[in-house]
């Protein structure tokens, strides 16, 4: 791995584990929204290994693939093979999905499961994918403009760039939370968030939604 990623995950750990610490000081449970993919793998090893009251901690995510929790691409899995353990094992992960066949048919369950949180979150961690999509809002998700402007917590979206039905929390529900950070890696990226930066159209690249939040940014090369 990268030496300047590796160096940029733990400094990403070091400002969420402050954030939870300095939130915790004043609320008895926080919340951690983190994203799937394959970047946040050394954050969350870093943030794994940091003391915190983790049994005060819960940690959901910004979306999940309508997978089992078994499947390779299954954010959950991935949650709890890379950040649930060390000290982080007692935290409280709360997935995106449902025994039912489908994120429709399991939708308003992952909604009620997820209102039950601690919001506002104390940080949400997000990613973004080179078409610029943050979370699943996707450029070309049916459900694009229903995540950006619903009040609902959870949306089902079916994106045919995509191979599997997902399950993401709306933009409303994104912005529910006292920090935003941006995790991502690589000179391809960079420029995708540059154009994003120099437009305004949250269609053409959703992670424009949150450019304004304000949003700290970690990148590596
Ligand atoms: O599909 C997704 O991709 C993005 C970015 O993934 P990465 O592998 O390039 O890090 C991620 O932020 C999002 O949560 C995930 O569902």
């Amino acid at each position: 791995m990268n030496a300047s990623r590796e160096r940029l995950a733990r400094q990403l750990a070091e400002a969420v584990a402050e954030a939870l610490r300095v939130d915790l000081t004043h609320q008895e449970r926080a919340l951690l929204v983190v994203s799937g993919g394959s970047t946040p793998v050394p954050f969350f090893h870093a943030l794994a290994a940091i003391e915190l009251p983790w049994e005060r901690i819960d940690v959901t995510l910004a979306d999940e693939r309508w997978v089992a929790e078994t499947a390779d691409d299954s954010n959950a899995r991935l949650i709890r093979e890379h950040l649930l353990s060390g000290a982080a094992k007692a935290a409280n992960f709360v997935p995106l999905t449902t025994a039912d066949a489908t994120p429709e048919q399991g939708v308003d369950t992952v909604a009620t499961r997820v209102e039950q949180l601690a919001w506002p979150a104390s940080v949400v961690v997000l990613g973004m994918g080179g078409d610029g999509h943050t979370a699943s809002l996707f450029p070309d998700s049916r459900e694009l403009g229903l995540a950006l402007s619903t009040d609902e917590s959870v949306v089902a979206v079916r994106t045919p760039s995509q191979p599997q039905a997902r399950i993401t929390l709306s933009a409303s529900r994104l912005h529910q939370t006292r920090r935003h950070m941006l995790h991502l890696n690589g000179e391809d990226k960079r420029a995708v968030l540059a154009t994003a930066m120099a437009g305004d159209d949250v269609r053409e690249l959703p992670i424009r939604a949150f450019l304004a939040c304000p949003l700290a940014i970690y990148w590596a090369p």
